[in-house]
């Protein structure tokens, strides 16, 4: 049974931190007024602050300073130009006037549409709730590894058709029967008149996320995952057939040092939580090699079915049976009531912009999410009880305490 108080207030989940300037620094300020060269500079425009402030363990210190400011700013900015982005359904580029950029996924769906159980995976819609709710999620784990991301209303005419650059994507712009103006610009996938995408009359529900340093100052590392589906209708993927599979890949760099496989299977559990079964590859930065964590980008098919759970999506956790215990600390703190996840998830979304129009998430959604983490909770004991029958001496519990140490930050 579970059990949620629905009515427990949570604190501030943007309140800011107690931070502290290093000794070094403000011995530079004693020269240079008060100039301060870090993300915490008030000087700086917030995208800025986010970018300086990325470390090698995580996007954004835990109680942000900047992210009020940072989020504030993808929600309400003036866009002053729009154009197309890579990836293969319809999403935009915007600019800000303060050099800011975003990337803006349309709504294409309603809030309570299911995914329609006919369709593959990879064929599902991407949603802009999904992309919003996952940056909630990510965060309240304690992973802080997804860019933040707001949702907004839009003015396809003021804030895409009018200050556009891409004359491909102003072409496609049309009313529809109705009135509402529309628009499907250019990709491989759902960009046609029939799967236009349109405002009511002109406002339109997208997600903006903050773009991350260009890859021309930042590069980043693309990583297949080695469990990866087949992307397609006839083939299994090889883990989906051979149960010892996670032992070839502990012995298969970079998964065989460090925190790469827990890190890994810290993204199957958000993955799992979301039912998000589109994760063919992830991404790292590059300069900071193999040992840093995991972007998780590109989470629009998440949060797609509520009523059904997806336990292949948990395979990695199944097969490996390793867990880091950071993360299996959080989410035993999540399945307590005071401590609910459907509840903080629920507090955390209604601070969004567009939880005004209407809720990000359904209460079916939410209540998925408190029914999934029980079932990740139960596989992790699981696992311990076959190892202990086992006695090989293989820890189910991964102990991240010197990990952890490295990340601990004076704005951290
Ligand atoms: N916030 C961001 N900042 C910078 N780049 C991003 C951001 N989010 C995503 N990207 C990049 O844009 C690419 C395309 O985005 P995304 O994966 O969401 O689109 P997609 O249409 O689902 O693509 P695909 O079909 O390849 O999965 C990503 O692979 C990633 O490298
Ligand atoms: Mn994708």
């Amino acid at each position: 049974m579970l059990t949620c108080i629905s009515s427990v207030h949570f604190p501030s989940m943007t309140s800011h931190c107690i931070t502290f300037s290093p000794a070094s620094l403000s011995r530079v300020s004693a020269s240079y007024e008060d100039i301060h060269w870090n993300s915490g500079s008030d000087s700086h425009p917030p995208w800025l602050r986010f970018h300086l402030g990325i470390s090698r363990w995580q996007l954004y210190p835990h109680c942000d300073p900047n992210m009020e400011a940072l989020t504030q700013q993808l929600a309400t900015h003036r866009i002053i130009s729009a154009g197309k982005s890579g990836g293969t359904q319809l999403k935009l580029v915007m600019s800000f006037s303060n050099y800011g950029q975003a990337m803006v996924k349309p709504m294409r769906q309603e809030r309570e549409d299911e995914t329609n159980y006919n369709l593959y995976y990879f064929s599902d819609f991407e949603r802009h709730n999904a992309e919003i709710a996952a940056f909630h999620l990510d965060r309240i784990l304690g992973y802080r590894r997804i860019p933040p991301v707001v949702g907004r209303l839009v003015d396809v005419v003021k804030e895409i058709k009018d200050v556009t650059t891409d004359h491909k994507l102003a072409r496609t712009f049309f009313t529809s029967p109705v009135g509402n103006v529309c628009f499907y610009g250019q990709c491989s996938y759902y960009c046609s008149t029939e799967h236009a995408v349109c405002g009511r009359p002109k406002d339109l529900e997208a997600s903006v996320a903050v773009m991350l340093p260009d890859l021309s100052l930042v590069a980043r590392r693309t990583w297949r995952s080695p469990w990866r589906r087949s992307y397609s209708r006839s083939k299994l993927a090889k883990w989906e057939t051979d149960p010892n599979y996670c032992s070839t890949v502990k012995k298969t760099p970079p998964y065989n040092k460090g925190t790469r496989l827990v890190d890994f299977i810290d993204m199957v559990i958000l993955d799992f939580l979301m039912s998000n079964m589109d994760r063919h590859h992830y991404e790292t930065f590059e300069k900071f090699g193999n040992n840093t964590f995991l972007l998780h980008l590109d989470n629009g098919r998440a949060f797609g079915r509520h009523s059904k759970d997806e336990p292949s999506i948990l395979a990695p956790l199944e097969q490996c049976c390793r867990i880091r215990r950071s993360t299996w600390l959080r989410l035993r703190l999540l399945s307590l009531p005071q401590y609910c996840l459907s509840d903080v998830m629920r507090a955390s979304l209604s601070r969004d912009p567009l939880h005004s129009v209407a809720p990000l998430l359904s209460e079916a959604h939410l209540a998925a999410l408190d029914r999934r983490l029980k079932i990740v909770l139960e596989t992790v004991s699981r696992c311990q009880k076959q190892q202990e029958e086992k006695g090989d001496g293989e820890e189910v519990i991964f102990d991240d305490t010197a990990y952890l140490k490295d990340t601990v930050t004076p704005a951290g």
